[in-house]
């Protein structure tokens, strides 16, 4: 089931961010070819957060990955901006991976020996370290999501939700306009899950695009999310862009 949410005077700021043009992701295991993303075509606005959802092995994750660029498409088109990313030179696609788009991948959580601030900047370390601006950003994003008297503790020390809140500033570290998260509230008690979505409806407000695969009903029907799209069997149940 899709669901749209109008937002009044929000229509001027919306543009197409994001964009798959049957998009499809075939893949082989073993003898088996295996079809997780069926032809799915979807669109998702400049400020917009998008809830996607369906049971355990429907596609949900591969379409972040595509959407990301992290996943080859078998066929079809994948667009950031109105730009293919599919046919670029792999150098310029992980250039606009990191310029354009922020991961929050349950299998890349926050490396345990090492600080929360440490942390937060490693997605810095292959283009030399961070600059000035880029250190004083992540000190203020920290601030910002409850976390600065965290900042020296190692990511083990950290509860659940420090730990989830530390990984959504490590993908804003270079202020990419797209976010995309995999279970984003997963394993997180009801105060936590609260306040990471009400940290994504305000990224949400600042125009980024934020895309969350999730089984998670206290995020899929928050208010405050613009779409619920439902995945099954590796297409999208109903039209995604009404
Ligand atoms: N690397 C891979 N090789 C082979 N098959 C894969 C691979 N990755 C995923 N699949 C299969 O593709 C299908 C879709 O997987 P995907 O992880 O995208 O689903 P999902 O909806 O995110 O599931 P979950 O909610 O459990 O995370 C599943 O049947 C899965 O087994």
């Amino acid at each position: 089931m899709a669901r749209e949410r109008h937002r009044p005077g929000r229509e001027a700021a919306v543009s197409a961010l994001l964009e798959t043009v049957d998009v499809t992701k075939r893949y082989l295991d073993g003898e088996r070819r295996h079809l997780a993303v069926d032809r799915v075509s979807i669109t998702i606005d400049a400020g917009s957060l998008v809830a996607l959802r369906g049971p355990s092995g429907s596609g949900k994750t591969t379409l972040l990955g595509l959407l990301g660029g992290m996943i080859a498409p078998t066929s079809g088109d994948v667009r950031v901006e109105g730009e293919s990313i599919v046919h670029l030179r792999d150098r310029h696609r992980t250039e606009l991976r990191r310029t354009k788009i922020g991961f929050v991948f349950q299998e890349l959580a926050l490396v345990p020996d090492m600080t929360l601030d440490e942390n937060v900047l490693l997605p810095l370390v292959p283009t030399g370290g961070a600059t000035r601006d880029e250190r004083a950003r992540a000190t203020s994003l920290l601030e910002r999501f409850g976390l600065a008297s965290k900042a020296k503790a190692r990511a083990s020390k950290l509860s659940g939700g420090e730990r989830q809140r530390g990984a959504i500033v490590r993908a804003l570290v270079r202020d990419p306009r797209v976010l995309l998260l995999d279970e984003p509230t997963a394993h997180l008690d009801a105060a936590n899950a609260t306040e990471v979505v009400a940290l994504l409806a305000a990224l949400r407000d600042e125009g980024r695009a934020i895309v969350c695969a999730t089984h998670d009903p206290r995020l899929a029907d928050d208010p405050r999310v613009d779409r619920a799209i439902a995945m099954a069997d590796g297409r999208l149940v109903t039209p995604p862009n009404g």
